[in-house]
């Protein structure tokens, strides 16, 4: 059964997000938070918690500093994720998000650990002992110090090789190396796009013009989240938009993890592209309604499916 294969998320840079709500950021003053949380985050951790509530098996891997572990490790054991993170001396960063009423977000994101030449080699024989057992590989966030985007780069074409499915979802330069490495999915936001190409991408003609030069570089699927706007997925059956409702926005951090999370497990589901997509699309606008990741109703996710708006472009 397609539900049992076997996933591993790797969140090479992790964080402790400290999320504060506030009616309106006032940049250079004295600011006082009305509400805040801190909880164990980054790309692929965000991705594995939300794939471990859907019902998948799922290892993690990357860095984790060995100061401040103890919320990451009670997550995983919470949600029976297989902890295969290599560990660092230091403390793992702390990402500030300032929340607005307005529903705009501040991100303020830390640099992280920095990563040794022998702990870079045990997390490679990590990576390639759990290829030989593991089926999808979501690679997702930026890179540490010690990593390269050809470090990147290169485990994406070693896992390719190997047969590997694998999503990547990063920025800068590690996306332009990872992009060239031909990932099986590749999921920018429409600014790390633009960012990418160096191109002001100005709609929705411009935005798939540039995801197009995507897949002419070997990335099979190819979908641009768009926030509010939706997503556009791009692959060899042609393209696919998917547009929610308005939602009531707490925070969007974590809405693009939520949908990289949604997208594996229709992959795992072996769904078809207009239910992956719906699904996917449901599962990140409802993310918003709440701080951090996680699927607190399936029910909800369902209802909202069918809400979601999917045209051929
Ligand atoms: N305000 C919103 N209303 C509804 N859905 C949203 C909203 N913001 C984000 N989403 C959903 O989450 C997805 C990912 O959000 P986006 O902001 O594009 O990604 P990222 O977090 O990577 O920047 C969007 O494609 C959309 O499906
Ligand atoms: O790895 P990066 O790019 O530095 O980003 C890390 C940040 O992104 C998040 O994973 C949220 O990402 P999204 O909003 O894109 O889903 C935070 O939890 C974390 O603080």
């Amino acid at each position: 059964m397609s539900k049992n294969l076997k996933v591993v998320t790797v969140t090479l840079n992790p964080a402790l997000d400290l999320t504060g709500s506030l009616e309106a950021l006032q940049t250079g003053s004295v600011n006082l938070i009305e509400t805040g949380s801190l909880h164990p985050a980054g790309k692929g951790i965000n991705v594995a918690k939300v794939l471990a509530e859907l019902g998948a098996k799922v290892t993690v891997t990357g860095f984790l500093g060995t100061n401040n572990q103890a919320s990451f490790v009670e997550l995983f054991e919470s949600l029976k994720i297989n902890d295969q993170f290599i560990r660092v001396q230091g403390d793992t960063r702390i990402n500030v998000k300032i929340v607005e009423k307005s529903g705009q977000v501040s991100d303020l994101n830390f640099p992280g650990v920095i990563v040794g030449e022998s702990e870079l080699a045990e997390f490679e024989r990590t990576l390639f002992k759990l290829s030989k057992t593991h089926d999808v590989f979501v690679i997702a966030g930026s890179l540490p110090q010690g990593v390269t985007p050809e470090h990147c780069a290169g485990w994406i074409e070693t896992l390719n090789k190997a047969g590997k499915k694998v999503f990547f979802d990063s920025s800068n330069k590690a996306l332009a190396a990872g992009v060239n490495a031909h990932p099986y999915l590749v999921k920018p936001n429409d600014e790390e796009l633009s960012a990418l190409l160096n191109l002001p991408l100005k709609n929705t003609d411009e935005i798939k013009n540039a995801a197009q030069q995507l897949q002419q570089q070997g990335c099979h699927n190819v979908v641009i989240s768009m926030g509010e706007n939706g997503v556009l997925w791009l692959n060899q059956a042609g393209w696919l938009k998917s547009t929610p409702p308005k939602m009531e926005v707490v925070s969007t951090v974590g809405a693009g993890d939520t949908l990289v999370a949604g997208l594996c497990w229709s992959e795992l589901n072996q769904w078809d592209k207009s239910q992956s997509l719906s699904f996917a699309t449901a599962l990140s606008a409802l993310a918003v309604s709440q701080v951090g990741v996680g699927v607190e109703d399936i029910d909800q996710v369902e209802a909202l499916q069918k809400n979601i708006k999917i045209t051929q472009e």
